[in-house]
């Protein structure tokens, strides 16, 4: 969940899509500013932390990028329980990914947090040649579903930035009467008790 204190937010984002839809791939554009051509798969998952300045609030955004193979499918409740915000990615190139991404968006409305601020992104969008899913058609289904929309490319960086800033600009403010900053500085000493006693 998305948590204040003064202009700080610290925000958990997962992403889910088809294997292969280029997940990491964005994920490493937008932490590190590289793109590979070889982007190895995923196994389980990933983690990855990076701050964006909106101008009400600076968002820690907490990545978790999930393994697309269907043999971790079990595994994403894990990442997506508790999330702040998703990134569901496709293939513009590849018409079943975006029936994948149909999917994911099914099982978050079920299961997912209500609150949570969702992304549709149609990656590899550098392969206009390539291209079986019509932008309008993405746009049509994201608007129905109540989803942030944008076609992105990890390669060339088009609107990878952007999203993670939408999503930034959507997410809810906390109430700080809610959320006093005192409660997370309590928890820290009995975290590193813990810590030191199971190393002792
Ligand atoms: N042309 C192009 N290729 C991309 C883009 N994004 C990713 N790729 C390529 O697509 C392949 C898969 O990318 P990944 O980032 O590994 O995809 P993933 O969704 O994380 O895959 P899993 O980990 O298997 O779920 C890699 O070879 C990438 O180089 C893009 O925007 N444009």
């Amino acid at each position: 969940m998305a948590t204040i204190g003064n202009t700080n937010l610290n925000a958990k984002l997962v992403l889910l899509g088809d294997m292969g839809a280029g997940k990491s791939s964005l994920v490493l554009r937008f932490v590190k500013g590289q793109f590979l051509e070889f982007q190895e798969s995923t196994i389980g998952a990933a983690f990855f932390s990076q701050t964006v300045a909106v101008s009400d609030a600076t968002v820690k955004f907490e990545i978790w990028d999930t393994a697309g193979q269907e043999r971790y499918h079990s595994l994403a409740p894990m990442y997506y329980r508790g999330a702040a915000a998703a990134i569901i990615v496709y293939d513009i190139t590849r018409t079943e990914s975006l029936e994948r991404a149909k999917k994911w968006v099914l099982e978050l409305q079920k299961q997912g947090n209500p609150n949570m601020v969702t992304a549709l992104a149609g990656n590899k969008c550098d392969l206009e040649e390539k291209r079986q899913v019509a932008t309008e058609e993405a746009r049509a289904y994201a608007e129905e579903n109540g989803l942030l929309f944008l076609e992105t490319s990890a390669k060339t960086a088009i609107n990878v930035n952007d999203i993670f800033h939408e999503i930034a600009k959507r997410l809810p403010r906390a109430q700080p009467a809610q959320q006093p900053a005192g409660m997370v500085l309590a928890d820290r000493p009995a975290e590193q008790s813990r810590a030191s006693a199971c190393c002792s």
